[in-house]
């Protein structure tokens, strides 16, 4: 039995991963370990809670004791680690949580791995450490790391401090750099999910800017299947882009969304533009389908008319994500 840690479980992309696993491996146990932040929604796998497979620890990885404990207790073979504060926004106005998660979580999950001699370290990170592009070129695994943001540059710190243990201790970090994920389970403040709750109840939608800001689109089941394939066939020390072949500009995705829910683009509502915002992310993935054997599956329109129907039909995950009663309890 292959046993693997997940750290941030519970957010999006974390929920969508161990459901990815759990339903490929007969041979795999996950102990999930989240700190049940805002972001963090047990509803996510509440389907799985109960599985023999599966394991769901409360605690935070900026605390180095409950970190120890869990790696004490449990030889992992590998460790797949989402765990993090993700909203830009948000790191504009409460930088220190983001460094506090970010920087000192990440530390501490590597030095337990270290200690422990965990076989293999998957550093979930962004292309946002790249910074920002002009209208043309891409992303590549050799572009220099140049955050502009809290939440990139905090990214960034833990994708270098990973970095360091693969360099200094021969730790077998793999570091994945991925573009902007959607799909079902994604917090309604992102981008996405943002513009389809929001055109369902025939609200404004607010654009930052005049919507020119482009981003690489990546369906989050396709992003899953990429970390498993690092974690199968990934080089320790190893850097690999993760990236869905979707440009669009946030006006173009807001339209595609409103045009499938037949909903007038007067909804519409250019917004002062955020503090700092990047124009472009476009992330060249060849070295990770050369090496990984791994491609996007997910054409957009077609990740894009599944995620508005996950919504539709997740009404009560999103109800009680609005009205905050998934926080009951905590
Ligand atoms: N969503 C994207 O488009 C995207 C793109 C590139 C990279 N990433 C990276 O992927 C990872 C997952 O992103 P996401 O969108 O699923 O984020 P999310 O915000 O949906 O989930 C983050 C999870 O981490 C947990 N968490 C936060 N702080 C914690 C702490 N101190 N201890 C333990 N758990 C903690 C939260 O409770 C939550 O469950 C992050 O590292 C993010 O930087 C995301």
């Amino acid at each position: 039995m292959r046993k693997l840690l997940v750290t941030g479980g519970m957010g999006f992309i974390g929920s969508n991963f161990i459901l990815h696993m759990l339903s490929r491996y007969d041979d795999l146990h996950i102990t999930n370990i989240d700190a049940l932040t805002y972001a963090g929604n047990p509803d996510n796998l509440s389907d799985i809670a109960h599985s023999d497979a599966y394991r769901f620890v409360r605690a935070d990885i900026t605390d180095a004791e409950q970190v120890g404990r869990i790696f004490a207790e449990n030889p992992f073979d590998g460790v797949v680690h989402f765990a993090a504060e993700s909203h830009v926004d948000r790191s504009i106005v409460h930088p220190e949580a983001f460094v506090r998660a970010n920087v000192l979580g990440t530390f501490h999950l590597l030095e337990a791995a270290r200690r422990y001699e965990t076989p293999k370290f998957i550093h979930v990170s962004t292309d946002e450490v790249y910074g920002t592009l002009g209208d043309t070129g891409y992303f590549t695994e050799q572009s220099p790391l140049m955050p502009n943001s809290p939440y990139s540059a905090s990214k960034a710190g833990s994708d270098l401090l990973a970095r360091s243990y693969a360099q200094t201790y021969g730790l077998p970090v793999i570091i994945t750099r991925c573009s902007n994920n959607y799909g079902p389970r994604q917090f309604p403040e992102k981008l996405i999910p943002t513009i389809i709750l929001r055109a369902l109840h025939d609200e404004p939608i607010p654009i930052y800017g005049d919507g020119t800001h482009v981003r690489d689109w990546l369906y989050v089941m396709d992003h899953c299947a990429a970390i498993d394939a690092a974690l199968r066939r990934g080089i320790a020390g190893e850097v690999y882009n993760i990236g869905g072949h979707h440009e669009r500009t946030n006006l173009e995705v807001t339209r595609m969304v409103l045009q499938e829910l037949r909903k007038p683009e007067s909804l519409i509502t250019f917004v002062a533009d955020r503090l700092g915002h990047d124009k472009r992310y476009a992330i060249d993935p060849a070295k990770t389908e050369r090496e990984l054997g791994w491609r996007p599956g997910k054409e957009l329109e077609q990740g894009m008319k599944e995620t508005i129907m996950w919504y539709v039909t997740n009404r009560s995950w999103w109800e009680r994500v609005r009205s905050g009663a998934y926080l009951e309890g905590r």
